[in-house]
C-alpha cells in the first residue's frame, strides 16, 4: 500500500532550511494496522501530511497504491485525497458543526462531493458505536463521542488508507481504548490500512508493528512476538516502563545500502563521535570506539 524510499522533505523558511525527512524508508502492506512513534520534531507529522497529500515531498520515492506522490499533478492530488485517504487529527472534532446532528455531520462531506448515501452514513455511525446517538446535535455529545463522529466522517469517502495523527491525544483512557477498538474492527472487517502516529506507547503497543522515526529516518522497528495476542481495552495494560519491549521484538532498520542508525545514547556512552571500528566475529558485528593511533 505504502512504499517510501529515500523520502526527503526540506522546509524552506526565509534563509533557513529544515530537513524534516532525510531519506526515510517505510513499507506498509495492504490491510496493515501499524503505528509510527518518535520524539517531537522527528518528522512524524511531516510524513503523515505527505502520505495524506497535504504536503509535497522534496525528493525520493513515495507511492501509495497506484499513486506516485512525488510526480502527481495537482488535479490527480485532489482525486487522490478524495478517493484514497481518510484523515483523523487529535482535534478533528473542532471542525464539526455543533448545530447539526451527528448524522448530518457525516452526510455533510458526502453532500459536498455530490453523493449522499444515508444508509452508509448510518452504518458508519453504527461502526463507531453511536447508533443510538446519531440524531443528537453535536453539542449534546461528549468530546470522545465527537471524536468518534470525526472518525465516521474520515471514512465517508470509503478510503483505502486511514491516517491518524495522535487520534487519542485529547481523550481519556477508556475512549482511547474504544477508538483503538474501532480502528481494529475497521481494519479487520473492511480491510482498510491504518497508520497511526502517536506519542502514546500504550496505544502503539496494541498494534502488530511499530516503526520508530528518529531525526527524519526510520530507526527501529518493533514487531509483535505473538500476533495472536490482542491487547484490547479491558485486558491487561502494558506496563509503561517496559514500553513496547513487553510484547514486541525490536529490530534496527538497515537500509538498502546497508546503513543503520546507532542510538545517540549508545554513541555517547562509548564516546564515539565521527569514527568507530567495526569487527565481525562470525556471528556478531561489534562496534567500538576507535583505538588510539598515538601508540
Ligand atoms: N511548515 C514547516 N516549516 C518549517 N519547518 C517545519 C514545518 N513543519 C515542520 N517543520 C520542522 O520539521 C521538523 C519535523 O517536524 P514534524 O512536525 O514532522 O515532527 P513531529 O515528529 O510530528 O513532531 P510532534 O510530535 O511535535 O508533532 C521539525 O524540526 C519542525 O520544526
Amino acid at each position: 500500500m505504502i512504499d517510501c524510499e529515500g523520502l526527503v522533505k526540506i522546509y524552506k523558511t526565509d534563509d533557513l532550511e529544515v530537513v524534516a525527512l532525510q531519506g526515510l524508508n517505510l513499507k506498509v502492506e495492504d490491510g496493515e494496522l501499524m503505528a509510527i512513534i518518535g520524539n517531537s520534531g522527528s518528522g512524524k507529522s511531516t510524513l503523515l501530511n505527505i502520505l495524506g497529500g497535504l504536503d509535497r515531498p522534496s525528493a525520493g520515492q513515495v507511492r501509495v497504491g497506484p499513486w506516485d506522490l512525488l510526480k502527481i499533478s495537482e488535479e490527480e492530488l485532489v482525486q487522490y485525497k478524495r478517493e484514497t485517504v481518510g484523515f483523523i487529527w487529535q482535534n478533528n472534532a473542532r471542525n464539526l458543526l455543533p448545530y447539526l446532528s451527528a448524522l448530518e455531520n457525516v452526510e455533510m462531506p458526502m453532500m459536498l462531493s455530490g453523493k449522499v448515501d444515508r444508509a452508509y452514513a448510518k452504518q458508519l455511525l453504527e461502526w463507531v458505536g453511536l447508533k443510538e446517538r446519531m440524531h443528537n446535535k453535536l453539542h449534546q455529545l461528549s468530546g470522545g463521542e465527537q471524536q468518534r463522529v470525526a472518525i465516521a466522517i474520515s471514512l465517508s469517502n470509503r478510503p483505502k488508507l486511514l491516517l491518524a495523527d495522535e487520534p487519542t491525544g485529547s481523550v481519556d483512557t477508556t475512549t482511547s481504548d474504544l477508538i483503538m477498538g474501532i480502528f481494529r474492527q475497521l481494519n479487520r472487517e473492511i480491510g482498510i490500512t491504518v497508520v497511526i502516529v502517536t506519542h502514546d506507547l500504550t496505544l502503539a503497543g496494541k498494534v502488530d508493528r511499530v516503526v520508530a522515526i528518529r531525526d527524519g529516518l526510520t530507526s527501529t522497528e518493533f514487531i509483535k512476538r505473538n500476533p495472536n495476542i490482542t491487547l484490547d481495552g479491558g485486558e491487561a495494560e502494558l506496563p509503561q516502563a517496559s514500553g513496547l519491549q513487553a510484547v514486541h521484538e525490536a529490530y534496527v532498520v538497515v537500509d538498502r545500502v546497508g546503513r543503520l542508525q546507532v542510538p545517540k545514547e549508545y554513541l555517547s556512552a562509548l564516546q564515539i563521535k565521527d569514527k568507530a571500528t567495526m569487527e565481525f566475529d562470525g556471528e556478531r558485528i561489534i562496534i567500538t570506539p576507535p583505538k588510539s593511533l598515538g601508540g
